[in-house]
């Protein structure tokens, strides 16, 4: 007790500790408070009544003016002045009829009241206009009662008053023309205004001020442009064709049916970038040159894919996984069997998406001066939307939960007499050593239960960590993994397998709230902890990772829980995988999504990858992948992928730079080993530069292997792969090269597994998906309509020889570009693949090739990364004659 009064040291505690005479002070004050209720302005009560009245005052008004269009004329001897006018609200029938009122029974809905009122407003001031003060008093009323901004207020009491002037104002200027008709259309203000300004400045005048007024209005409010009618007959000018195109949804998908529909430019790859994005043998739409189109087809599609928590729909009750049952016991140490005290607590898991913060407040306004960039980019954004990756398959509909097994309700299956013979040998084994425990819990998770122990005071942990071995040896439990001390808490954990271990179905995983509305990037959906918590990762944050495992392990099952968790949540415009397989059997399922997520070589006819060699091509290529998302990053100005993307959404980079929405790749190679042993640097190299470079620009590497010896990974791919899953392997030393630790040749198999992020050692149960569901997701999606083909990436030219790579340079294989693209670099004195793009009006597939030429023939120096490249070569002089002498050879 002594230390919780000694914790809480809140505000909250400190009144406790006020003196009585404070109490009784505060309790006269509450009462005068309570007989006097505070009014101030600030005072919410006091908004509320003001905001409550305005809205009445709304409908009074509103009623009391459409009463009036209809019983003017029986009220009118009741309003005027000459009878009294607003005298008369208190006078009685006679003396009304004393003063000559021809009708003492008012007519108006809304009383004498509301007859002086609306004459007043409508006759004596500004005629039907008079009813924008119901619209102003209800954006007030609304505003103050309901917190409600319905207009913004400054503007809209702006705008209300000149509106009230321009109405009258224009009625009456009409209404002169049409008949002698009592002028409560315009009110005595606006007949008299006009009055005023025909006898100075004519009619002509009095309509000039009129249309220079409204126009003036539209201009301050809407920024209208003034273009010339017959400017719209001409044809379009090419720059006009430009600010077209950079309103069309720009390319992403590359691919070669496109490049032959579309007839922009000769230069095949600069079409790549502009070309009308939707093919018509699968839209069944034609498109029209102009951006246009696209407006049509927005409205005419369903924008938006029906989200994955959708899905949630199609689960029957008990199928919705809860996301975690945790379960915890507690045995104390020195009792018999039959006195053991169980607790079981529930803990349902559940992840309560960020509120969007709500800014209540919208006052005062204020106005931000954008740049004309920005300011065209907001103009797009209003009149096409933000760009929506996923127009070009909006039908497109996630895999559906019931693609997936329900092996049972997996409940955990540990029973006491099991806990409690474990606890037996523990404590037994311990004791052997000398160690004595103060208490022992236990967690039960779905393969293994955790022990924490609390040793006796004077125990040292140094001391079971010595031990370590040879507890598990007494033990004598296949699985056992000593965790000494356990981070973050003063106990020593020892892992036992379970008698039965539970299988955690993939679907329980993804029907859990915490999958379903997770908000990561790339979340992988790995399985559940020691404590029967839901694992989600986010790849996108790892951002490589590195499985090992020995055969039988439960990999295989690892990598397809890891794809089959990102197809469920991801859209094919947003992620695309490259699968390397050298065993040509694991990935082979994955062929049937080949139109939606995978991306391959041009020119390819498999996209999954088996071939060595074709590794190394496609490896390279997603490093010429990398370069150019670089590039593309450095030219917009931000520093990673989201922030390159959100940019793109909103319309802020033109597709005609070579810019284009960017999908997160996912790299996947099946058996590492084999590539390593066939290919060695070649493979290692482009591997380890991806690793480095990769995470910013959405591209993530997941590798594994059967074989985690110290050949395979190598010290450079070890240290750019920060997270590592391993599954069983055979041996302490390998469970070194991949974790950096022992434990995972404690592991007991199928699916159990290590993941290290660095800092953490973590133990989950890998989630299972067996084929047949896997071949039902892929088979899914595959029957949906997808792009065209696979993902195009980019060209890779192979090295003919020795040591090769881009390196080589063959001087009578130039780019006919090549000289034109040297000359630009010199003459700026920067290296960089866009600026050969934009100025040489070049794809980014054959700017990225010549800048790799360059960078061969010693002009440019090698990619640095966000940097541009160095140039190698410092005026035009020399690079004439460095030209010549290359012409010469
Ligand atoms: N998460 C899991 N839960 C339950 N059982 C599993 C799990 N993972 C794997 N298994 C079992 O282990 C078997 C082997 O798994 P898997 O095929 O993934 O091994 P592997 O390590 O990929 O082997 P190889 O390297 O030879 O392909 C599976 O058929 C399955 O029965």
């Amino acid at each position: 007790m002594l230390i919780r009064g000694n914790q809480i040291k809140t505000n909250s505690f400190r009144d406790s500790k006020t003196s009585k005479s404070d109490h009784s002070k505060q309790e006269v004050k509450k009462q005068k408070r309570e007989l006097f209720p505070k009014l101030s302005f600030n005072n919410d009560k006091a908004v509320k009544i003001t905001g409550l009245f305005l809205l009445l005052l709304a409908i009074y008004f509103f009623v009391a003016f459409c009463s009036y269009l209809f019983t003017w004329e029986e009220d009118m001897s009741y309003v005027v002045d000459a009878n009294g006018g607003w005298n008369n609200l208190f006078k009685t029938s006679e003396e009304l009829k004393s003063n000559g009122v021809l009708n003492p029974d008012i007519q108006n809905w809304a009383g004498k009241l509301g007859a002086l009122l609306s004459h007043q407003f409508i006759y004596q001031w500004f005629g039907i206009s008079s009813f924008i003060f119901v619209f102003i008093f209800t954006v007030l009323g609304y505003r103050l009662l309901f917190k409600v901004t319905l207009f913004p207020i400054v503007k809209t009491l702006g705008y209300s008053f000149f509106l009230l002037i321009f109405s009258s104002l224009f009625i009456a200027y009409f209404h002169a023309y049409i008949s002698d008709y009592p002028h409560f259309l315009e009110g005595e203000f606006g007949f008299y205004l006009n009055q005023l300004l025909k006898a100075q400045i004519g009619s002509a005048g009095v309509a000039g001020i009129l249309a220079f007024s409204a126009l003036t209005t539209l201009v301050i409010a809407y920024n209208i442009d003034f273009k010339l009618p017959e400017r719209k007959n001409r044809p379009a000018e090419e720059n006009e064709i430009d600010e077209e195109i950079n309103i069309e949804e720009p390319v992403y998908q590359r691919n070669p049916i496109r490049r032959t529909e579309s007839v922009i430019s000769d230069d095949d790859e600069a079409e790549v970038q502009i070309a009308p994005v939707f093919n018509k043998s699968l839209e069944n739409v034609v498109t029209p040159p102009v951006g246009v189109a696209d407006i049509d087809r927005k409205s005419s599609v369903s924008q938006l894919i029906p989200p994955i928590a959708n899905n949630l729909d199609n689960l029957d009750d008990e199928s919705i996984e809860e996301a975690a049952v945790k379960t915890e016991f507690e045995i104390p140490v020195n009792r018999k069997p039959g006195e053991n005290r169980v607790r079981e607590s529930l803990a349902l898991e559940t992840v309560i998406p960020d509120q969007e913060p709500t800014i209540e407040d919208q006052e005062p306004e204020f106005t931000v001066q954008l740049s004309e960039e920005e300011a065209k980019a907001k103009d797009l954004v209003e009149q096409f939307g933000t760009y929506d990756p996923t127009l070009d398959l909006s039908s497109y509909k996630h895999p559906t939960v019931d693609l997936l097994e329900n092996y049972g309700v997996n409940k955990i299956a540990v029973d006491a007499e099991e806990l409690e013979a474990n606890k037996n040998k523990i404590v037994e084994t311990l004791n052997n050593y000398n160690i004595e425990i103060d208490k022992i819990k236990a967690t039960i998770g779905p393969t293994v239960t955790l022990y924490e122990i609390i040793p006796a005071p004077g125990v040292r942990i140094s001391k079971i960590k010595n031990l370590e071995d040879d507890i598990a040896l007494s033990l004598a439990a296949l699985g056992i993994r000593i965790i000494a001390p356990m981070p973050g808490k003063g106990t020593i954990g020892i892992e036992v397998p379970n008698r039965h271990p539970e299988m955690v179905p993939m679907r329980s995983i993804i029907t859990t709230e915490k999958f379903q509305k997770t908000e990561m990037d790339l979340p992988i959906a790995l399985g559940k902890t020691i404590s029967n918590e839901v694992f989600i990762a986010d790849l996108a944050k790892m951002p490589h990772m590195l499985v090992a495992g020995a055969t039988g392990q439960g990999k295989s099952v690892g990598i397809n829980t890891i794809l089959v968790s990102l197809l469920y949540k991801k859209h094919p415009s947003q992620l695309k995988f490259v699968l390397v397989d050298p065993k040509k059997v694991e990935l082979t399922l994955f062929k049937k999504i080949e139109r939606h997520f995978l991306a391959k070589l041009p020119g390819e006819e498999d996209a999954i990858i088996t071939d060595t060699k074709k590794v190394i091509n496609t490896l390279n290529s997603l490093c010429i992948e990398m370069d150019q998302r670089y590039d593309l990053l450095k030219d917009a100005g931000v520093r990673n992928l989201k922030e390159y993307n959100t940019k793109f959404i909103n319309r802020k980079l033109n597709p005609n730079n070579g810019h284009r929405f960017l999908p997160f790749i996912v790299l996947v190679v099946d058996e590492f080993a084999d590539l390593m042993m066939t290919a060695g640097k070649e493979v290692e190299t482009p591997i380890a530069r991806l690793a480095q470079l990769a995470r910013a620009i959405g591209i993530h590497l997941i590798i594994a292997t059967q074989r985690p010896s110290v050949n395979i990974i190598t010290g450079t791919i070890k240290a750019n792969f920060p997270a590592r899953l391993a599954f069983r392997v055979t041996s302490k030393i390998d469970s070194r090269t991949i974790l950096d630790t022992g434990g995972a040749d404690q592991l007991i198999g199928k699916g159990d597994m290590l993941l290290s992020t660095g800092s953490d050692l973590i133990r989950l149960q890998c989630a299972f998906v067996d084929t047949p569901e896997v071949d039902n997701v892929c088979e899914y999606i595959g029957e949906q309509r997808g792009y065209p083909s696979a993902f195009m990436l980019p060209e890779y030219v192979g090295d003919e020889g020795e040591g090769g790579g881009a390196k080589d340079f063959d001087p009578d294989d130039r780019d006919p570009l090549f000289e034109d693209a040297a000359r630009l670099i010199v003459m700026h004195q920067q290296g960089s693949t866009s600026l050969i793009q934009r100025k040489l009006k070049l794809g980014y597939n054959r700017a990225g090739r010549i800048i790799d030429q360059l960078e061969a023939a010693g002009v440019v120096g090698p990619f640095e990364g966000s940097k541009a490249r160095e140039v190698l070569i410092p005026d035009d002089y020399a690079l004439e004659q460095f030209l010549d002498t290359l012409n010469g050879k």
